[in-house]
Protein backbone atom coordinates (compact mmCIF):
# COMPACT_ATOMS: atom_id res chain seq x y z
CA UNK A 1 0.00 0.00 0.00
CA UNK A 2 1.13 3.29 -0.74
CA UNK A 3 2.39 5.11 2.16
CA UNK A 4 1.99 8.76 2.32
CA UNK A 5 6.20 9.37 3.38
CA UNK A 6 6.93 7.33 0.93
CA UNK A 7 9.80 8.36 -1.58
CA UNK A 8 10.32 11.84 0.33
CA UNK A 9 13.48 13.33 0.14
CA UNK A 10 15.39 13.65 3.61
CA UNK A 11 18.63 14.96 4.17
CA UNK A 12 21.11 13.83 6.75
CA UNK A 13 23.41 16.81 8.78
CA UNK A 14 25.11 17.58 11.45
CA UNK A 15 25.32 20.84 13.33
CA UNK A 16 28.77 20.29 15.57
CA UNK A 17 28.11 16.68 15.53
CA UNK A 18 24.60 16.38 16.13
CA UNK A 19 22.78 14.38 14.01
CA UNK A 20 19.86 15.54 12.29
CA UNK A 21 17.51 14.60 9.39
CA UNK A 22 15.49 17.33 7.95
CA UNK A 23 12.09 16.17 6.37
CA UNK A 24 10.11 18.58 4.67
CA UNK A 25 6.30 18.08 5.32
CA UNK A 26 5.28 21.49 3.46
CA UNK A 27 2.87 20.93 1.51
CA UNK A 28 1.59 17.77 3.04
CA UNK A 29 -0.98 17.14 5.73
CA UNK A 30 0.64 13.87 6.86
CA UNK A 31 2.40 14.58 10.66
CA UNK A 32 4.77 12.05 11.61
CA UNK A 33 3.65 9.70 14.29
CA UNK A 34 5.93 8.59 17.02
CA UNK A 35 5.96 5.23 16.00
CA UNK A 36 6.90 6.75 12.18
CA UNK A 37 9.74 8.34 13.55
CA UNK A 38 11.39 5.71 15.91
CA UNK A 39 11.47 3.47 12.20
CA UNK A 40 13.20 6.17 10.42
CA UNK A 41 15.64 6.42 13.09
CA UNK A 42 15.74 2.24 12.81
CA UNK A 43 16.55 2.29 8.88
CA UNK A 44 20.36 1.34 7.85
CA UNK A 45 21.71 5.44 7.78
CA UNK A 46 19.12 7.23 9.24
CA UNK A 47 20.10 7.03 13.14
CA UNK A 48 19.79 10.64 14.16
CA UNK A 49 19.81 12.69 17.40
CA UNK A 50 16.75 14.93 16.56
CA UNK A 51 14.15 14.62 13.41
CA UNK A 52 13.32 18.15 12.09
CA UNK A 53 9.83 17.81 10.49
CA UNK A 54 8.88 21.26 8.40
CA UNK A 55 5.49 21.87 7.83
CA UNK A 56 3.49 24.98 6.39
CA UNK A 57 3.44 27.93 8.51
CA UNK A 58 0.60 28.78 10.91
CA UNK A 59 1.71 32.48 10.56
CA UNK A 60 2.07 34.64 8.38
CA UNK A 61 5.50 35.58 7.79
CA UNK A 62 7.10 32.58 9.10
CA UNK A 63 8.95 30.43 6.74
CA UNK A 64 7.60 26.93 8.46
CA UNK A 65 6.56 25.29 11.72
CA UNK A 66 8.61 22.53 13.42
CA UNK A 67 8.08 19.42 14.75
CA UNK A 68 11.29 18.03 16.57
CA UNK A 69 11.35 14.77 16.90
CA UNK A 70 14.28 12.67 19.69
CA UNK A 71 15.01 9.19 18.10
CA UNK A 72 12.65 7.54 21.35
CA UNK A 73 9.66 9.18 19.08
CA UNK A 74 9.11 12.09 22.15
CA UNK A 75 9.30 16.13 20.86
CA UNK A 76 11.14 19.06 21.59
CA UNK A 77 10.35 22.39 21.79
CA UNK A 78 13.47 23.71 21.23
CA UNK A 79 16.81 22.09 19.15
CA UNK A 80 19.35 24.66 18.10
CA UNK A 81 21.73 22.78 16.43
CA UNK A 82 18.91 21.33 14.22
CA UNK A 83 17.72 24.72 13.58
CA UNK A 84 20.95 26.03 11.91
CA UNK A 85 20.29 22.71 9.64
CA UNK A 86 17.12 23.57 8.47
CA UNK A 87 18.80 27.34 8.34
CA UNK A 88 21.05 25.86 6.10
CA UNK A 89 18.35 23.48 3.72
CA UNK A 90 15.94 26.43 3.57
CA UNK A 91 19.26 28.36 2.53
CA UNK A 92 19.04 26.43 -1.08
CA UNK A 93 15.64 28.01 -1.69
CA UNK A 94 17.65 31.58 -1.47
CA UNK A 95 16.49 32.29 1.91
CA UNK A 96 19.37 33.75 4.13
CA UNK A 97 17.18 34.83 7.13
CA UNK A 98 14.27 32.60 8.19
CA UNK A 99 11.29 32.59 11.08
CA UNK A 100 11.06 29.59 12.25
CA UNK A 101 8.17 28.38 14.59
CA UNK A 102 7.64 25.41 17.18
CA UNK A 103 5.53 24.92 19.93
CA UNK A 104 7.44 26.65 21.98
CA UNK A 105 7.64 30.09 19.96
CA UNK A 106 9.42 31.58 17.23
CA UNK A 107 13.44 31.24 16.18
CA UNK A 108 14.79 33.58 13.56
CA UNK A 109 17.79 32.76 11.96
CA UNK A 110 20.70 34.06 9.78
CA UNK A 111 23.71 32.98 7.58
CA UNK A 112 27.17 34.15 8.56
CA UNK A 113 29.03 32.13 6.16
CA UNK A 114 28.21 29.28 3.33
CA UNK A 115 28.06 27.16 6.72
CA UNK A 116 27.73 28.42 9.67
CA UNK A 117 24.34 30.38 10.82
CA UNK A 118 23.25 32.26 13.97
CA UNK A 119 19.60 31.49 15.91
CA UNK A 120 18.42 33.87 18.09
CA UNK A 121 17.30 31.20 21.15
CA UNK A 122 14.88 33.56 22.59
CA UNK A 123 14.39 34.50 25.68
CA UNK A 124 15.62 31.85 29.04
CA UNK A 125 12.49 30.80 31.36
CA UNK A 126 13.76 30.76 34.67
CA UNK A 127 10.53 30.05 36.71
CA UNK A 128 11.08 26.89 38.33
CA UNK A 129 7.08 26.15 36.94
CA UNK A 130 7.97 27.24 33.55
CA UNK A 131 11.45 24.30 33.50
CA UNK A 132 9.45 22.34 34.86
CA UNK A 133 10.04 21.40 38.36
CA UNK A 134 8.02 19.30 40.19
CA UNK A 135 8.82 21.81 43.28
CA UNK A 136 8.59 25.40 43.69
CA UNK A 137 12.75 26.63 44.18
CA UNK A 138 14.71 29.09 43.05
CA UNK A 139 15.88 27.47 39.43
CA UNK A 140 19.84 28.93 39.84
CA UNK A 141 20.28 26.52 42.50
CA UNK A 142 18.23 23.47 43.17
CA UNK A 143 18.97 20.90 45.84
CA UNK A 144 18.86 17.31 43.83
CA UNK A 145 16.79 15.85 46.74
CA UNK A 146 16.67 13.00 46.59
CA UNK A 147 20.92 12.61 46.34
CA UNK A 148 21.82 10.69 42.59
CA UNK A 149 24.91 9.02 43.76
CA UNK A 150 28.12 10.59 41.48
CA UNK A 151 26.24 13.37 40.49
CA UNK A 152 26.73 17.27 42.32
CA UNK A 153 24.52 18.05 45.39
CA UNK A 154 22.62 21.09 43.30
CA UNK A 155 22.02 21.90 39.71
CA UNK A 156 20.85 24.95 37.82
CA UNK A 157 17.50 24.55 35.48
CA UNK A 158 16.69 26.61 32.63
CA UNK A 159 14.37 26.42 29.84
CA UNK A 160 15.22 27.56 26.71
CA UNK A 161 11.68 26.21 25.17
CA UNK A 162 12.85 22.38 26.51
CA UNK A 163 13.86 21.57 30.31
CA UNK A 164 17.83 21.49 30.61
CA UNK A 165 19.34 21.04 34.10
CA UNK A 166 22.92 22.05 34.67
CA UNK A 167 25.52 20.40 37.21
CA UNK A 168 28.49 22.29 37.23
CA UNK A 169 31.94 19.41 37.39
CA UNK A 170 35.37 20.07 38.13
CA UNK A 171 36.35 17.44 34.94
CA UNK A 172 33.73 17.25 33.01
CA UNK A 173 35.74 14.49 30.89
CA UNK A 174 35.21 12.21 34.37
CA UNK A 175 31.98 11.91 34.22
CA UNK A 176 29.70 8.71 33.56
CA UNK A 177 27.64 10.20 31.22
CA UNK A 178 25.50 7.55 30.79
CA UNK A 179 24.73 5.92 33.74
CA UNK A 180 24.49 9.38 35.16
CA UNK A 181 22.79 11.04 32.78
CA UNK A 182 19.77 7.96 32.14
CA UNK A 183 19.11 8.60 35.99
CA UNK A 184 19.09 12.14 35.95
CA UNK A 185 16.80 12.23 32.82
CA UNK A 186 14.17 10.16 34.72
CA UNK A 187 14.80 12.30 38.52
CA UNK A 188 11.49 13.08 39.87
CA UNK A 189 12.20 16.45 40.37
CA UNK A 190 11.35 16.71 36.42
CA UNK A 191 7.81 15.32 35.46
CA UNK A 192 8.90 16.39 31.84
CA UNK A 193 11.84 14.50 32.15
CA UNK A 194 15.42 17.13 31.58
CA UNK A 195 18.20 17.38 29.50
CA UNK A 196 21.46 16.84 31.46
CA UNK A 197 24.16 18.97 31.02
CA UNK A 198 27.82 18.62 33.22
CA UNK A 199 29.76 22.35 32.54
CA UNK A 200 33.54 22.49 32.99
CA UNK A 201 34.35 26.41 33.34
CA UNK A 202 37.41 26.63 31.67
CA UNK A 203 37.40 30.53 31.82
CA UNK A 204 35.25 33.36 31.78
CA UNK A 205 34.34 32.93 27.82
CA UNK A 206 35.25 28.84 27.62
CA UNK A 207 33.29 26.14 28.90
CA UNK A 208 33.43 22.24 28.29
CA UNK A 209 30.46 20.59 27.84
CA UNK A 210 28.74 16.96 27.86
CA UNK A 211 25.23 16.76 27.19
CA UNK A 212 22.54 13.72 27.81
CA UNK A 213 19.81 14.58 26.04
CA UNK A 214 16.33 13.82 26.92
CA UNK A 215 14.44 10.76 24.67
CA UNK A 216 17.65 10.57 22.76
CA UNK A 217 20.70 10.04 25.45
CA UNK A 218 24.99 10.83 24.93
CA UNK A 219 25.07 13.16 21.54
CA UNK A 220 28.24 14.86 20.37
CA UNK A 221 26.48 18.32 20.87
CA UNK A 222 23.33 20.29 21.83
CA UNK A 223 22.65 23.86 21.54
CA UNK A 224 20.01 24.45 23.50
CA UNK A 225 21.93 22.78 26.70
CA UNK A 226 24.99 25.33 25.45
CA UNK A 227 22.62 27.95 25.68
CA UNK A 228 21.40 27.00 28.93
CA UNK A 229 24.81 26.16 30.09
CA UNK A 230 25.85 29.78 29.45
CA UNK A 231 22.22 31.54 31.43
CA UNK A 232 23.38 28.98 33.72
CA UNK A 233 27.03 30.26 34.33
CA UNK A 234 26.26 33.90 34.37
CA UNK A 235 23.90 33.75 36.85
CA UNK A 236 26.08 31.76 38.98
CA UNK A 237 28.76 34.42 38.65
CA UNK A 238 30.83 32.06 36.95
CA UNK A 239 31.48 33.61 32.93
CA UNK A 240 30.72 36.18 31.32
CA UNK A 241 27.99 36.98 28.67
CA UNK A 242 29.84 35.62 25.68
CA UNK A 243 31.78 32.67 25.57
CA UNK A 244 32.59 29.85 23.18
CA UNK A 245 31.06 26.26 24.69
CA UNK A 246 33.01 23.51 23.50
CA UNK A 247 31.24 20.68 22.63
CA UNK A 248 33.00 17.16 21.82
CA UNK A 249 31.41 17.39 17.97
CA UNK A 250 32.34 20.88 17.86
CA UNK A 251 32.25 24.35 19.40
CA UNK A 252 29.13 26.91 19.59
CA UNK A 253 29.40 30.27 20.50
CA UNK A 254 26.94 31.98 22.96
CA UNK A 255 26.22 35.15 23.70
CA UNK A 256 22.74 36.27 26.39
CA UNK A 257 22.44 39.67 25.02
CA UNK A 258 21.28 42.53 27.64
CA UNK A 259 17.88 42.21 25.65
CA UNK A 260 17.89 38.55 27.30
CA UNK A 261 17.92 37.09 24.20
CA UNK A 262 20.17 33.84 23.88
CA UNK A 263 22.24 34.10 20.53
CA UNK A 264 23.58 30.52 19.24
CA UNK A 265 26.53 30.68 16.41
CA UNK A 266 27.66 27.70 14.86
CA UNK A 267 28.53 25.45 11.80
CA UNK A 268 26.43 22.87 9.78
CA UNK A 269 27.42 20.09 7.40
CA UNK A 270 25.55 18.30 4.93
CA UNK A 271 26.21 14.74 4.91
CA UNK A 272 23.54 12.92 2.04
CA UNK A 273 20.27 13.02 0.98
CA UNK A 274 18.35 10.35 0.33
CA UNK A 275 14.46 9.48 -0.27
CA UNK A 276 12.11 7.17 2.87
CA UNK A 277 10.32 3.83 1.06
CA UNK A 278 7.38 2.45 2.41
CA UNK A 279 9.03 -0.64 3.57
CA UNK A 280 10.60 1.29 6.41
CA UNK A 281 7.33 1.87 7.96
CA UNK A 282 6.03 -2.07 8.24
CA UNK A 283 5.01 -3.46 11.39
CA UNK A 284 6.76 0.33 12.68
CA UNK A 285 5.02 0.21 16.28
N1 LIG B 1 19.97 18.68 20.27
C1 LIG B 1 19.03 19.76 20.47
C2 LIG B 1 18.20 19.68 21.69
C3 LIG B 1 17.34 18.47 21.77
C4 LIG B 1 16.54 18.49 23.02
C5 LIG B 1 15.69 17.28 23.16
N2 LIG B 1 16.49 16.13 23.49
C6 LIG B 1 14.59 17.51 24.19
O1 LIG B 1 13.82 16.56 24.38
O2 LIG B 1 14.46 18.61 24.76
C7 LIG B 1 19.73 21.11 20.40
O3 LIG B 1 20.71 21.22 19.66
O4 LIG B 1 19.28 22.06 21.02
Amino acid sequence: MHHPLENLPILRMNGAGNEILVLDLRGLTHVLAPQEARAIAAAPGLRFDQLMALHDPHEPGDDAYMRIYNIDGSLSGACGNGTRCVAYALAREGKERLSLATQAGRLETRREAETVFTVDMGRPRLDWREIPLARAADTSAVALDPPVAGAPAQFSAVSMGNPHAIFFVVDAAAIALEDLGARLEHHPLFPERANISFAQIVARDDILLRVWERGTGATKACGSAACATLVASVRAGLTDRRARVRLPGGDLHIEWRADDHVMMTGPVEFEFETRLTSTLFEGAA
